[in-house]
């Protein structure tokens, strides 16, 4: 590769060096949860007239010297549309909902891509579901006024005070309608119409637990789970083969319901020993003093002492002949029988597990009983008394699968504590809840307060500061959570079942740690890559995180990465003392968030290196950090544009096949900059921006440790006389700012072009690290334009460029119309990429695509590396993580991947 230019835009010394940047003035749409608290001292609404704007805060969105810019009021109450309840006899769950802000921007690049891929908002309902959030929270029935405070102070009683309401019944305050189930609907109304003047419309609790579990199974991907041996794993649920199951909910007594569709259900059975008989028969036995505490004891318990076991009866023997182990319990609390013993000679401890043990077994083979009655495969159990308590599952789990012999499988659901409010909440019509599709939604787990340990602190914060001191708080308060905490091991299980629990940590996990559910972001616009070859069982991680070490190594990784994350996120926002306090708190989010996920990988739902990766640049956005890295975005594509020109001259002197070799190898070596891999930030220190470019280069020696470029070029170019077809239209996702794009991918689509090929730069819609984004995308493309005629005819083709004369560089006309080049966002905001979930404008651009370019180690390796496609695939990145290329590709950091699939 001859020399390019030195940059000329560096410093003396060239390096890339950090620098303040002016505090981000705006807010973006997915920047935070916005939150409405009034000021302390509001009286509460009662009369019927609209609430005032209120416009504190209020700040443009987008360009503001464009006419009628979209104004955000954050503090605007009017996006909370919905709420419903369920009241139960200990917890109080509310499930609301509240609209997306209007994200629509004077994106002139949206216009034309609409246009281009006739995209119409046709097959959209114009209501209810715009997009928004649905949320879950909690609270003891016995702190009932804590949660009337909440639900005043975000006005969800006012039940959707704007235009697009879907329920505008209720935009009458005066007879405001609140869905309730639960036997507190019944016992609060009144103090509900006191305190909020809010009638409780009571729904038939069996009717709710049914539409609500129904609407999970078929909306959430990583819902349903088995629980066995301590060990999680989520069940992926054909919607279309999910019919009949067993519900089996276990309250104080215990309901089981067979479900044959949506609204379609029979209670068949039920027994009288259930949650209740758990905790009354505990309190008396053991004094103590709550639910929580008693299932606490049962984890310490060895129910031994108490139960009386066929090896007791068999002298220490199995009774193999029928299937029994020596450990099997013969009978529950048989051992009590002995005269020389009374209550206080056993401990509360042994007490408490032999009585969890005896109704959890009871309870599993019930409704075993039950599901062979109706020939059901599958039931589904939850009601407060599983809660997410890991060793009643495996109790439940292990009856049903030994009363079975292992053929129906017991399943427990991750907001089945939320089963009834859900379903209370469906019970609205027109909520258009039940229309949408797993891809549609997008779980997010931000900051809460109902976070330590099993007790219920209180609603999740909302206000940033709010948010952040209630972070400085608990690491305080909470130590033990964010310090990782070692996963349990796994138990053991003979014949009769494994001996003592095996999650014996110290914390009792119930489902109060409310972080085990997060925020349902409902995106309507979202849909599945319409190339995935095989979309069923697409799998975006390519790493299996459920492999421990796994786990281990990229959880150091990430913590170590942190200090340095949060010093280039302060800087971004100009060093404020404000954003000093917001990177502190983003610290502890992150590491306690990390902290969860090390003691419960499978606590969010399956999880994968890409969860990881998106879940900081998220944690990142709550505590409204906009762009980290934009600075350094900045920087490097100055740099690298200085030196384009010349980069296309000496492409322009090349015959095609070497040209085409360069290209390649160009779009490897600039994927070296990329500022979330610890080994090239290290680097950077060492030179400049075309330096390190320039030395990437020079390393480039074929064959990489994944070579398909010979097959590659064969397919571009033909083989001998034979000249082979360009290909109609290309998508090359795009990775980072910099060289990377700029001296990479954009020679690269200039290439394709001159061959006719369309080309779509698919970039993220949010930043994260220093990935470019959609919306940057079209001014570099400008920049780059100035200096090359295919450029500039093709992003003026696709609308990319407002020129409409298009006279070419030396000032003659040219008439051929040009292939356009376009932008289209993902949909997403992290380095990797799940394609079940893509913008529409992608899917719409994915139509007529017969060849797709993955970049990057986020996009090509660590998600997609096995995906498969209905068209030519090219995947390339440079692996810049040791470990990643010694399990990949068998190879060492800095390797290569050109791995090329052509259509099927
Ligand atoms: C976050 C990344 C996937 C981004 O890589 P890219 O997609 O930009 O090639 C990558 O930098 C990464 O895996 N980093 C963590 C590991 C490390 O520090 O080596
Ligand atoms: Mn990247």
């Amino acid at each position: 590769m001859a020399a390019l230019k030195d940059d000329p835009v560096l410093g003396i010394d060239g390096r890339l060096k950090e620098e303040g940047l002016d505090k981000a003035g705006l807010v973006r749409e997915e920047a935070c949860e916005r939150e409405m608290v009034p000021p302390p001292g509001n009286s509460i609404h009662k009369s019927g007239s609209r609430p005032q704007l209120d416009l504190s805060k209020a700040a443009i969105q987008g360009n503001s010297e464009e006419r009628d810019p979209t104004i955000l009021l954050p503090n605007q109450s009017d996006d909370i549309s919905h709420l419903a309840l369920d009241i139960g006899g200990s917890l109080i769950k509310l499930v609301y909902f509240s609209r997306h802000e209007d994200r629509s921007t004077n994106d002139k690049r949206k216009k034309t891509i609409k246009e281009i891929f006739g995209i119409t908002n046709g097959n959209r309902r114009s209501y209810p579901i715009l997009g928004g959030r649905l949320h879950f929270v909690k609270f003891e029935t016995s702190k009932i006024n804590d949660c009337l405070d909440f639900i005043y102070s975000k006005q969800l009683h006012h039940g959707g005070l704007d235009t697009h309401s879907w329920n505008s019944e209720l935009l009458s305050i005066d007879n405001a309608v609140i869905k309730a189930t639960g036997g507190g609907a019944y016992k609060f109304a009144d103090l509900f119409k006191e305190r909020l003047g809010v009638s409780l419309d009571k729904e038939d609790e069996m009717d709710c637990l049914v539409a609500g579990a129904n609407f999970l199974l078929k909306a959430i991907r990583h819902e349903a789970f088995t629980h066995m041996e301590g060990q999680k794993e989520f069940v992926q649920i054909d919607h279309n083969d999910l019919f009949p199951y067993l519900l089996v909910n276990v309250g104080s007594g215990v309901s089981m319901i067979k479900v044959d569709g949506d609204g379609k259900f029979e209670r068949v059975s039920g027994t009288n020993v259930g949650g209740g008989t758990y905790w009354g028969l505990g309190r008396l036995l053991t004094k103590c003093k709550s639910f929580d505490e008693l299932l606490e004891l049962s984890q310490r318990g060895d129910n031994r002492t108490i139960d009386m076991l066929v090896g007791d009866i068999y002298g220490g023997m199995d009774y193999s002949k029928i299937g029994l182990s020596a450990s099997t319990i013969a009978s529950s609390f048989g051992k009590a029988i002995s005269e020389k013993k009374e209550l206080e000679d056993y401990r509360p401890e042994d007490i408490s597990l032999s009585l969890l043990r005896m109704i959890s077994y009871n309870i599993g083979q019930v409704s075993y009983l039950n599901a062979l009655r109706f020939g059901l495969k599958r039931i589904f159990f939850g009601g407060f008394f599983i809660r997410g308590h890991a060793y009643t599952m495996d109790t439940i789990s292990f009856a049903v699968h030994f009363w079975s012999k292992g053929e129906a499988q017991a399943m427990f659901l991750r907001h089945e504590g939320f089963l009834g409010a859900l379903g209370a909440f469906m019970s609205y019509e027109k909520h258009g809840l039940d229309d949408l599709m797993v891809h549609q939604l997008v779980e997010r787990f931000p900051m809460g307060a109902p976070y330590t340990g099993g007790k219920i602190h209180g609603p999740p914060l909302g206000d940033l500061n709010e948010k952040i001191s209630w972070m400085e708080k608990f690491v305080l308060k909470g130590t033990e959570i964010t310090a990782p905490v070692p996963m349990a091991p796994a138990g053991t299980t003979g014949l009769g079942g494994f001996e003592v629990p095996s999650s014996k940590g110290g914390i009792l996990r119930s489902d109060a740690s409310a972080l085990n559910v997060g925020v349902l972001h409902l995106v309507p616009t979202l849909e599945v890559f319409p190339l995935l070859a095989e979309a069923k069982t697409y799998e975006p991680n390519t790493i299996d995180l459920s492999d421990h070490s796994e786990l281990e190594y990229w959880f150091t990784v990430l913590s170590e990465h942190m200090p340095d994350l949060v010093d280039k996120a302060v800087a971004s926002e100009g060093g404020t003392d404000d954003a000093k306090r917001r990177g502190d708190a983003f610290a502890r989010a992150f590491s306690a968030h990390l902290a969860r996920l090390m003691e419960e990988p499978a606590a969010y739902g399956k999880l994968g290196l890409a969860n990881l990766l998106e879940l900081r640049e998220e944690c990142l956005r709550e505590f409204q950090f906009v762009d980290a890295y934009r600075s350094i975005k900045q920087r490097e594509n100055e740099a690298s544009l200085a030196v384009l020109p010349d980069l296309l001259l000496e492409l322009d002197s090349m015959n095609e096949e070497t040209r085409l070799l360069t290209l390649i190898e160009g779009v490897l070596a600039a994927n070296i900059f990329d500022w979330g891999s610890r080994a090239c930030v290290d680097l950077y220190h060492k030179g400049t921006i075309i330096e390190i470019y320039r030395m990437s280069r020079d390393k480039m020696q074929r064959p990489w440790r994944v070579d398909d470029f010979d097959v590659f070029k064969k397919r571009m170019l033909g083989f001998g006389d034979k000249k082979s077809q360009p290909h109609k239209r290309a998508l090359l996702f795009v990775d980072n700012s910099g060289a990377d794009v700029v001296l990479g991918m954009l020679p690269l689509a200039r290439e394709l072009l001159r061959r006719g090929t369309e080309v779509v730069l698919v970039a993220n819609s949010l930043p994260a690290l220093n990935d470019v984004t959609a919306m940057e995308l079209p001014e570099i493309v400008a920049e780059a334009a100035k200096h090359c005629d295919i450029l500039r005819r093709a992003a003026v083709a696709g609308g990319l460029l407002v020129d409409a004369m298009i006279n070419t560089l030396d000032g003659s006309k040219e008439n051929s119309p040009a292939v356009p080049l376009m932008v289209v966002e993902n949909g997403c905001g992290s380095p990797c990429i799940d394609l079940r979930q893509v913008s529409s404008e992608l899917a719409a651009a994915a139509k007529d695509a017969d060849l797709i370019i993955l970049e990057g180690m986020g996009r090509a390796l660590h998600t997609n590396y096995n995906a498969r496609f209905n068209c030519d695939a090219l995947k390339l990145a440079m692996v810049k993580n040791q470990r990643l290329a010694e399990k990949l590709i068998k190879g060492n950091i800095y390797d290569c991947v050109c791995r090329y699939e052509p259509a099927n």
